[in-house]
């Protein structure tokens, strides 16, 4: 099964931010992102508005001819963007205002209920809800539960350890992650991965067969500055494409 690659383009508004005008601009980096093959976009419309902004969601909405992924918390005011621009998918992330990147998955579990709620509306408007857990079972199955079609597992923890240089860490969390990938499968969910994934850490989750997406941005837009978006893009999926083989 092939896996699709959606690049996240939250750092080009990042550095956009750093002084406050219009370039670079995120939604030219999408259209030279969707030419150099990536499957999809993604946003994440952070509540601080410290990258991507509401008006860079309006125009990606109108712009992209591949699908957009918008990452969001749950909170009624995101829940109502997301009702306007139904994108073809929403992917609901924790938020910590004060965290330096989403330092973790959604709490489903305990919040089952109301996330249940939360997500009925969106699915009715045609969009397809992805939920941002760690490679945790109760927060997989919750996922299940409340009627989410897809999980993203977060994978910043075995993107750390590696980079790092923590291998017993590192390996203990792919294996974790490759069992809730074959888990949350089995439950009837599309599984989804990202968050820091690199040239060097990406082979051996994309060779998980469960998986169907991975979304990533930070390190693809760094890789940018030296090599250009085009080339990044297509060194990360000839990398993807070599572990999936
Ligand atoms: C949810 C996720 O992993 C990405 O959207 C990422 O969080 C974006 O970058 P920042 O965390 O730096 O805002
Ligand atoms: N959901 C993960 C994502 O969109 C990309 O995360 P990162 O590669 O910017 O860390």
């Amino acid at each position: 099964m092939t896996l699709r690659l959606g690049v996240n383009i939250d750092h080009v508004a990042t550095v956009r931010n750093a002084r406050g005008g219009a370039v670079p601009d995120p939604v030219r980096a999408a259209k030279v992102a969707e030419e150099a093959g990536a499957d999809g976009i993604t946003a994440h419309l952070r509540e601080d508005r410290r990258h991507i902004g509401d008006a860079d969601i309006e125009a990606l909405a109108a712009a992209l001819t591949v699908p957009l992924n918008f990452e969001m918390a749950a909170t009624e005011e995101m829940q109502a963007l997301a009702l306007r621009h139904r994108p073809h998918a929403v992917c609901i992330v924790p938020e910590r205002r004060e965290e330096r990147t989403t330092e973790g998955g959604l709490e489903v579990a305990r919040e089952e209920n109301r996330l249940a709620h939360f997500i009925a509306p969106l699915r009715e408007a045609g969009c397809r809800v992805s939920i941002f857990v760690a490679a945790d079972e109760r927060q997989v199955e919750a996922s299940a539960r409340i009627g989410a079609e897809v999980v993203e597992l977060h994978t910043g923890a075995y993107c750390d350890a590696w980079s790092e240089g923590r291998w017993g860490d590192r390996d203990a969390e792919l294996e974790r992650l490759r069992a809730m990938a074959a888990h949350a499968h089995a439950l009837g969910l599309e599984v989804h991965a990202g968050h820091g994934l690199t040239y060097e850490s990406v082979p051996p989750i994309a060779a998980l067969p469960e998986v169907r997406e991975l979304n990533i941005g930070h390190f693809l837009i760094g890789e940018a500055i030296f090599r250009g978006l085009p080339a990044a893009i297509a060194e990360m999926r000839r990398v993807m494409d070599e572990a999936r083989a």
